[in-house]
């Protein structure tokens, strides 16, 4: 039997991953392995390479040199296991489908019995806290609550790992702290492992266990850190507590100076 090494057992590992599309460098030398239930959150400027790490996990872009496996197995394609959130849930969700046809779509993806389909349905939105609007179209939900039933329905598919793709860039404040604790109770519900990227470096801290922080030209892992705040978070002690602040001024600062 062959030896198992420490990557195999990794939900996601990098080794020396590149990525090259139209002839350019994107992503280069990216080496990380993320643990089963980790919340690892990818930061960095616009243009940095974390979309396209992410598609990489999600079997959408494909590895130019290096490797990406998950527990052990390359990706080498879109499958149930990995589930991605978007920013943009208007384009995600079927506005001709209500909200349970909505999440309904990710059972019959997976031919799931219609008459198992009901009660999961139900559960999964209540779980979102849309227990009370399965009937109502998409157009009829506020942009957070579009974005949870993107959510619910990512969940329907119960996957090992969620990717979220900056899933509360286009949401206001309130709503987007909401949505970042709701998410939060999820993830260590069901202990899934969260590859989540964002811009923004207080909702990286908030968020992750670890933060990895990219940088362009090629997009290249310049720090990664451990995030030893408590859970669950809280959005006003954790955000005030002296660590997020020294960590918050540390890759702040190394973002400006761009090393
Ligand atoms: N299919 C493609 N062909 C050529 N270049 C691409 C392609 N997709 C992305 N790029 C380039 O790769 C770089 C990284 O893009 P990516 O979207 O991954 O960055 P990002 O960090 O997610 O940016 P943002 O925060 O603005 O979404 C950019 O310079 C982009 O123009």
């Amino acid at each position: 039997m062959l030896a198992r090494t420490p990557a195999d057992n990794a939900a996601i590992a990098f080794a020396g991953l590149r990525v090259e599309l139209g002839g350019k460098p994107i992503l280069d030398n990216v080496t990380l392995d993320v643990k089963p239930g980790e919340f690892i959150c990818v930061m960095g400027p616009s243009g940095c390479g974390k979309t396209t790490l992410l598609r990489v996990v999600a079997g959408l872009v494909a590895a130019t040199a290096g490797s990406v496996t998950s527990f052990g197995r390359p990706i080498t394609g879109p499958t149930r296991e990995v589930s991605v959130v978007f920013q943009d849930y208007g384009r995600a969700l079927l506005p001709w489908r209500n909200a349970s046809g909505n999440v309904a779509l990710a059972l019959e993806a997976a031919a799931m019995p219609r008459a198992e389909q009901g009660p999961l349905i139900e559960a999964l939105l209540e779980k979102v806290g849309l227990k009370d609007h399965a009937d109502k179209f998409p157009s009829q939900l506020s942009g957070g609550m579009q974005q949870r039933l993107q959510i619910a329905r990512c969940l329907a598919q119960d996957p090992k790992i969620l990717l979220m793709d900056e899933p509360f860039g286009a949401l206001d404040a309130m709503t987007r702290q909401q949505l970042q604790d709701e998410v939060l109770a999820l993830a260590a519900e069901r202990n899934t492992t969260v590859f989540f990227v964002t811009h923004d470096l207080e909702e990286a801290l908030y968020l992750g266990d670890r933060v990895v922080a990219l940088l362009p030209n090629p997009g290249r892992i310049a720090r990664l850190v451990d995030v030893p705040l408590k859970r669950p978070r809280n959005q006003l002690t954790t955000r005030e507590h002296p660590d997020f602040l020294q960590l918050r001024r540390d890759l702040f600062d190394m973002m400006q100076e761009g090393h």
